[in-house]
C-alpha cells in the first residue's frame, strides 16, 4: 500500500472518530462508562465483532453489547453507518434502539437493549 493511501485512510479514520466524539460532547449518544457494567456473557458473533449480554449499575436490566475485533478504518466507518442508520429508524417499535456507546481498551462498544 502506498504512503498516499495509507495517509488518506488515517484522515478517515481521524474524521469518523471526530464524527462519533462530536456527538458524544453534543449529547446526540450517550456515552457510559465501562466499569458500570458486569457480568458479561458472550451471547454471539457478527462479521466485526462480538457480542455480549451484560448488567449496567447493579441494576437487574440486561443490554447487549457489541464489541469490535479492530477499530480500523473499515469498522469506524461502519460504526458510523450504523450509528446514522439507527437514527433514522429507532422511532419504529420493531427496531432495537441503541442506547449508546462506551469503550474499553482499543475495543469500541456499541450498547442496545436486549
Ligand atoms: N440486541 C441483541 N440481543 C440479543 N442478541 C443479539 C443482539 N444483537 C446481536 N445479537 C447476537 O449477536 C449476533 C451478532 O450480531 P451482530 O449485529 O454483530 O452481527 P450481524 O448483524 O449478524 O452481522 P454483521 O456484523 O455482519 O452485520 C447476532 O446474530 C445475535 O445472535
Amino acid at each position: 500500500m502506498s504512503d498516499n493511501i495509507k495517509m488518506h485512510d488515517t484522515e478517515n479514520k481521524n474524521e469518523w472518530i471526530n464524527w462519533i466524539e462530536e456527538a458524544v460532547d453534543k449529547e446526540h449518544i450517550k456515552y457510559y462508562e465501562y466499569k458500570e457494567f458486569s457480568n458479561f456473557q458472550e451471547i454471539g458473533t457478527g462479521g466485526f465483532g462480538k457480542v455480549y449480554s451484560a448488567n449496567w449499575k447493579n441494576l437487574g436490566k440486561c443490554f447487549a453489547l457489541k464489541s469490535f475485533f479492530s477499530l480500523d478504518n473499515v469498522t469506524v466507518k461502519e460504526i458510523v453507518c450504523e450509528l446514522k442508520i439507527q437514527r433514522e429508524v429507532d422511532y419504529h417499535d420493531n427496531i432495537i434502539r441503541c442506547h449508546g456507546i462506551t469503550k474499553f481498551e482499543s475495543a469500541g462498544i456499541i450498547m442496545i437493549p436486549n
